[in-house]
């Protein structure tokens, strides 16, 4: 069977490839493309749904990184999506060309409305198809009468050996680096000079206004990534800040970069009724 569905976990199979899901977070949590996996997990990620899963696709939403927002207060970093579990909806699609499910979750869902107020619907379609997987997070507001102000993100762990690796095209940007040590570094945008970024040292960059294009190049192979509706891009591997994080691997920072398209500087705002989506689309390199 092209989906195999339990209430934990959604498999997607095509001839080339497999996509696990997880309930908890819809998250993406393995993508196995020529029998080899595309996706990091760290070995010590919870995936049990009692802690976001470190690694694979976690969901970002209302808000990335501590919250800002005035509505998002009672909130966790990045936000509910990625620790409340989504209903499997439907199989979009299922033929030669690929394979595609969709899970929503809505402000009814879990423990949201102790945390959120506002109503939303999401709704994430995810399609493995060839040598492509593609991710589209859709956000309704469901209200009659209210805006609805959110940031979202796709926290994509690729597998790949950071230091060797090089993401393009990203000069010219404004940026924010976020391993500055005060608030007002942090938040004083510097300008991309590099051609090509390395992560072979702590990195944890907010682009604006980014191309919604990218190259994800290591000697033995690479990824395309291209967005629709993430205007914004952040790049981020910890290299050894990662001893501090508690479910990281050992050395499991030397196994990915994170390319994670969002909307996260500012917030998007929606009319009631109105419908929002930002899609990622990952592509083997035809080299690998
Ligand atoms: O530890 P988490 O809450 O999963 O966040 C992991 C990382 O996410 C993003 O990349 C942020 O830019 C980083 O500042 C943060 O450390």
């Amino acid at each position: 069977m092209p989906v195999e569905h339990t209430a934990t976990t959604t498999i997607l199979k095509h001839p080339k490839g497999s996509v696990e899901i997880l309930a908890y977070g819809a998250t993406v949590v393995s993508w196995k493309f020529k029998d080899q996996e595309r996706l990091f997990v760290s070995s010590k990620a919870f995936l049990d749904g009692s802690k976001p899963v470190r690694g694979g696709i976690p969901v970002v939403f209302p808000c990335f990184g501590a919250p800002v927002h005035p509505e998002h207060f009672k909130l966790a970093q990045h936000g509910f999506a990625r620790n409340e579990i989504w209903k499997f909806d439907s199989i979009v699609m299922d033929n030669g060309v690929g394979v595609s499910v969709r899970f929503t979750l809505d402000s009814d869902s879990g423990h949201i409305k102790e945390l959120y107020s506002k109503p939303f619907k999401l709704a994430y379609v995810i399609t493995l198809a060839g040598h492509q997987l593609s991710t589209d997070l859709h956000v309704g507001n469901t209200s009659t009468s209210d805006s609805l102000e959110f940031q979202a993100l796709l926290h994509t762990y690729i597998r790949a050996p950071a230091d060797d690796v090089c993401i393009t095209s990203l000069k010219g940007l404004s940026y924010y680096d976020k391993t500055e040590s005060t608030q007002e570094a942090r938040a004083m945008p510097k300008t991309e000079t590099r051609d090509e970024i390395l992560v072979k040292n702590f990195t944890d960059s907010v682009y604006e206004n980014a191309p919604l294009d990218y190259k994800v190049v290591w000697p033995s192979g690479g990824v395309h990534v291209k967005t629709k509706g993430f205007k914004d891009v952040v790049i981020w591997n910890p290299q050894e800040e990662g001893r501090k994080i508690g479910d990281m691997e050992v050395g499991g920072w030397k196994k990915y970069v994170c390319v994670e398209p969002g909307y996260v500087r500012g917030f998007v705002s929606l009319e009631p009724g109105e419908t929002w989506i930002g899609q990622q689309v990952i592509t083997v390199l035809e080299s690998d």
